[in-house]
């Protein structure tokens, strides 16, 4: 039998699945890496603990499936995105990561949309926000210049890992998307961003589909995590596009909900026409010539991480969460907005601040677990408006990540969401659809939906409870009021802690 790897490099850590020919996922491995943080909203990472952990990583799912390396025909790759990666001219890394949850570049943003105005949107067909890289880019050249102009590349964080494993300078389109730089109908990188903005597009590297095989693992990565250099490599996708592809999500009106570091309320697009809100990001899917709407909680599994490791760090998820049960729908009326790295959709605002509003003399621990699951889903649910607003029917949720983890809170999502909620029979996310690419570039199936025929096994459907349904709609009204009650108060909040 033959093999393929899905590698997934999350914010949190690395995951590597390997799959045999006929679907059986064999074997898993995670590693996790630091989230270096030394300023407020910097959110950086070493690529170095990138590389290091997938070969750690690679290394045990090898030993653990047992598996003769000779047989492992493909790897693909899955990663967070937008990251910025700046090499040198002699492939070496300039300075950390600045990844997607980082919020230094609210200037950069304003500076792009005051010289592109419409074209921006008219060319990448989303917003200037301080998560995507062309800001990020531009931070570096105003506050680093020296780092700037030793810069002969950028790459975002798998497609760094992949140059790692093959010397190849490549992104794909599902990440590229993410960039800020890309004409996303055209698929070619913007000559008039690039000019407007006087970054060289010298720095844009080669662009490649999805399943497009960019060669072999050298020898020397090969000697590194023990594959062979024979293994073919798959260029692979953006996180988001990979967890779509490893539900099924490659037709119109499907729609996925992810809840990783990040949460993404995500929906397929066949055509280009590009109707939807401006709240909600238009990438190029992994599948070639396809689409998608999104929208993204920026701390969703964060906040509950937070949570967890702030105040009962010593428990595991399971049990933290298993005593949610025991408080009433809308945690007795306390409820909590996600807002702790400031936010994306709907409210794009890198200074809001969480809250937990309505506690109460009566609230326990529990409460408080409880309110920030339903936080979390709220701020999801706000995302799926804007997809239904656009004529988007949508009453089917494939739920995938972390989040979809715990039946419970997969329950609350179907009663937050108003729609039928399917989990995966193993919860495997992005590195899924990474080794669904594998197996279609490798000729296995011929198209990506054959591939996810044999690749995905769809596990139990939660359905909507309409009295919780009815009771939840009152707390979300409620719940949707927070942002724009405590926003001056987050300014000033903000100004007084600049100023301390
Ligand atoms: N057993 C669990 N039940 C519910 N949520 C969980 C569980 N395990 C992890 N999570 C949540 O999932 C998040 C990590 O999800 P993951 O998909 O691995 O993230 P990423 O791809 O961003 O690294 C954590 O931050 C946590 O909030
Ligand atoms: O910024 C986005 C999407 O625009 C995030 O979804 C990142 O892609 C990080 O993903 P996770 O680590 O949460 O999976």
């Amino acid at each position: 039998m033959c093999y393929v790897l899905g590698i997934d490099l999350g914010t949190s850590g690395v995951k590597v699945l390997a799959v045999r020919q006929d679907g059986e996922v064999v074997g898993e491995a995670t590693r996790e890496y630091p989230l270096l943080q030394p300023h407020l909203g910097y959110n950086e990472q070493d690529p170095e603990d990138w590389v290091q952990q997938t070969y750690l990583a690679i290394e045990e799912v090898i030993e653990k499936a047992d598996i003769d390396v000779a047989h492992i025909q493909g790897i693909s790759y899955s990663g967070q995105m937008h990251g910025l990666v700046l090499l040198d001219d002699q492939g070496n890394v300039i300075r950390n990561a600045i990844l997607w949850n980082d919020t230094r570049t609210s200037q950069e943003c304003k500076d792009i949309e005051e010289k592109l105005g419409e074209e921006l949107y008219e060319i990448t067909k989303n917003p200037a926000l301080e998560g995507f890289t062309l800001p990020k880019l531009l931070w570096v050249k105003r506050h680093e210049p020296d780092h700037y102009n030793r810069a002969t590349t950028f790459l975002l964080p798998k497609d760094y890992l992949r140059y790692r494993m093959t010397g190849k300078l490549q992104m794909e389109y599902s990440d590229a998307a993410g960039t800020l730089l890309l004409d996303v109908v055209n698929k070619q990188w913007s000559q008039i961003i690039c000019e407007v903005l006087g970054i060289s597009v010298d720095l844009c590297p080669e662009l490649v589909e999805s399943h497009h095989c960019v060669g072999n693992i050298t020898e020397e990565a090969a000697k590194k995590c023990g594959l062979s250099s024979s293994t073919l490599v798959f260029a692979g996708g953006a996180d988001n596009a990979c967890g779509a592809i490893g539900a099924g999500v490659l037709s119109s009106g499907k729609t996925l909900c992810s809840i990783g570091t990040s949460g993404v309320m995500l929906s397929y697009e066949e055509h280009d026409k590009c109707q939807h809100n401006e709240a909600v990001h238009y990438f190029n899917h992994g599948k070639q010539d396809a689409f998608y709407v999104m929208g993204v909680t920026l701390a969703a599994g964060y906040s509950l991480s937070w949570f967890k490791d702030t105040f009962a760090a010593d428990v595991t998820y399971e049990s933290l969460l298993a005593k949610i049960n025991q408080v009433p729908i809308g945690s007795d009326g306390l409820l909590f907005t996600p807002y702790i790295v400031g936010e994306r959709t709907p409210h794009a605002d890198s200074t809001i601040r969480g809250s937990f509003i309505g506690m109460d003399a009566s609230h326990t621990f529990n409460h408080f677990t409880r309110a920030v699951v339903e936080g979390i889903t709220f701020s999801l649910r706000e995302a799926l408006d804007i997809l239904r607003e656009s004529n988007l029917e949508i009453n089917h949720i494939y739920s995938i990540g972390g989040g979809a983890k715990n039946n419970t809170w997969l329950q609350i999502q179907a009663n937050i969401f108003d729609a039928t909620v399917q989990k995966l029979e193993n919860e495997h996310g992005p590195s899924l659809g990474a080794a669904i690419l594998a197996s279609y570039g490798l000729g296995w199936f011929n198209s990506l939906e054959e591939s996810v025929n044999t690749f995905v096994v769809y596990g139990e459907t939660f359905y909507p409870q309409r009295i919780k349904v009815d009771q939840y709609e009152r707390f979300y009204r409620t719940f949707k009021r927070i942002y724009s009650d405590t926003k001056a108060v987050n300014e000033e909040i903000k100004t007084i802690r600049d100023d301390c």
